[in-house]
């Protein structure tokens, strides 16, 4: 049994009601953990008000939080094998997956660790006679972190690191059904010590729980990071208190392949763009671009490849594609499927669940390919967030960047080609928080992370990530202080 972290201590569900969570690839009982609500979430929010207010952490020199944020990293590379095998567990992806995502996160916190203490603020010119002007930024105060089931603990990295590199008191909020590496990593941040009520974990639902993180009035920054329609609710609810928002929402990521690029890593590109992780990534290459002239030829290497996709157990090392998260999900993506196809797509490949007897208690789908797609149909603008790619053709540079941005979202996209001014030109074009060339996916810490558009508010990672955990202050100091005399 696994319970939250309030005010420095393990506690069960004041209901004393618990959930089990289970593996996707088997439907089997991995761990049963406590199922908070509302009120737990009250305790915890009160827990990190008071730690807050009480200052102890925020008024931690820099260094010394930087070295606490360090010794996560360091006690994530030593539980790194046991946090990837519950990352696989929980979310049915591949081990091989989990490992690196366990070296990205020891990297978020790295990064953010060695930031700390590099901001001591800035002297700026004051245009007034005998007075001195600082710019500082300080802690936000207490941030409340509601994270998805895809990554689950790569996205709680994100918000984590940068919210106690600058001395805030957190409240975290795991997706429900994929709660075991944030419970784990909370274990670690209790080994490596933070004062009471810094750190705070309530398990439960998004209506309940993380309803409660974003009405709140004692919280005053709510890190979302989920589904476009959540972060719309998120917005509104959290507009009580006007709190600082950050969202993390939907893509659905365009991949431009034009006629020269180099065919086999575009066709390579391709396949990973929408099938890693079975297609459930926010800036998965769900939409592919083709340039006519190479259009049948490209689609016909896609397809080719698709076929020997190996899904399976996560755990098998010939596995290179596990289930879906859940049923839920699975008919959501077979019901895009179908409206894709009543809409005049064509399914290549996949389409249905596979028959292979050994799969048929995961919740599995088929990689999917459909063409004969359309900028105006929803399978190409509404994000499925499953192994499902989309087909459409372009006759030209102008065509592609109009299709590419002809969506709601703006979160990633890429184009490929050999031609270096072209790549630069359509880049320069994509309205994207990110965009690849000849390339998909990467990510890391140094780097921002967020969307354009509909896909989001603020940035992840890099400086800008740090900085979402902060006000800036100006303190501006008379040096000659004296009588102005204007109300004589
Ligand atoms: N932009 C990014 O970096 C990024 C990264 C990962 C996932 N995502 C997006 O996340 C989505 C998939 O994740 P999901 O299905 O878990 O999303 P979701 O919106 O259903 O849930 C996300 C989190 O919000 C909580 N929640 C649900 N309703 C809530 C409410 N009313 N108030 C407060 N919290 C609530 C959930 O419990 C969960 O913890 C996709 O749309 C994907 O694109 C985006
Ligand atoms: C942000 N990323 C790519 C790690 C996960 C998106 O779902």
């Amino acid at each position: 049994m696994k319970n939250m972290f309030i005010n420095g201590e393990w506690t069960e569900a004041s209901s004393g009601k618990t959930r089990n969570i289970i593996n996707p690839f088997n439907q089997e009982v991995i761990a049963t953990v406590a199922e908070g609500d509302k009120e737990d979430a009250k305790l915890a929010i009160s827990a990190a008000r008071k730690a807050f207010d009480h200052g102890e952490w925020s008024q931690t020199p820099a260094t010394e939080r930087g070295k606490k944020v360090l010794h996560i990293a360091q006690l994530i590379e030593r539980d790194k094998e046991e946090l990837a095998e519950l990352e696989s567990l929980d979310t049915g992806k591949t081990i091989t997956e989990s490992r690196a995502d366990m070296d990205d996160i020891a990297g978020v916190f790295r990064y953010f660790a060695g930031l700390a203490d590099k901001d001591g603020g800035e002297m700026i010119e004051s245009p007034i006679p005998d007075s001195q002007s600082k710019v500082v930024r300080e802690p936000v105060g207490v941030c409340g972190q509601i994270t998805p089931w895809n990554y689950p603990l790569l996205q709680a990295a994100w918000k984590i690191a940068p919210a106690l590199a600058t001395g805030n008191t957190i409240v975290m909020k795991p997706s429900e059904i994929t709660p075991l590496t944030t419970i784990k990593v909370t274990e670690l941040m209790e080994e490596v010590g933070f004062p009471k009520g810094v750190v705070n974990l309530v398990l439960g639902e998004g209506t309940t729980v993380g309803n409660e993180l974003a009405e709140s009035h004692d919280v005053d920054l709510i890190s979302f990071t989920g589904g476009i329609e959540t972060g719309k609710k998120i917005m509104q609810t959290a507009s009580g208190n006007v709190k600082k928002i950050a969202l993390e929402l939907g893509g659905k990521n365009p991949n431009i392949v034009f006629a020269d690029a180099d065919f086999e890593t575009a066709v390579d590109q391709a396949l990973n763009a929408i099938f890693f992780h079975a297609g459930q990534v926010c800036s998965a290459g769900a939409r592919l671009l083709v340039e006519d002239s190479i259009h049948d030829e490209f689609v016909e290497a896609l397809v080719e490849r698709t076929k020997r996709i190996k899904l399976g157990n996560g755990f098998d090392e010939e596995t290179q594609s596990g289930p879906l998260i859940s049923a839920e999900h699975r008919a959501k993506v077979e019901k895009y499927v179908e409206i894709g196809k009543e809409e005049g797509a064509t399914v290549l490949v996949g389409g249905s669940r596979p028959e292979d007897p050994e799969l048929q208690n995961g919740f599995f789908y088929l990689p999917t390919i459909m063409t004969d797609c359309r900028s105006d149909m929803r399978i190409v603008q509404e994000e499925v967030f499953g192994p499902v790619l989309t087909v459409e053709r372009f006759k030209d540079e102008d065509e592609a960047v109009h299709l590419a941005n002809d969506t709601i979202y703006g979160l990633a996209g890429a184009v490929f080609t050999t031609d270096i001014d072209k790549a630069e030109r359509v880049s320069a074009q994509l309205r994207m928080g990110t965009v690849w060339i000849n390339d998909f996916h990467p990510y890391f810490a140094q780097a921002p992370w967020g969307g354009y558009k509909q896909s989001g508010i603020g940035r992840e990672l890099g400086k800008a990530g740090l900085e979402e955990y902060t006000e800036t202050k100006h303190i501006y100091r008379n040096l000659k202080p004296e009588p102005l005399n204007w109300f004589k």
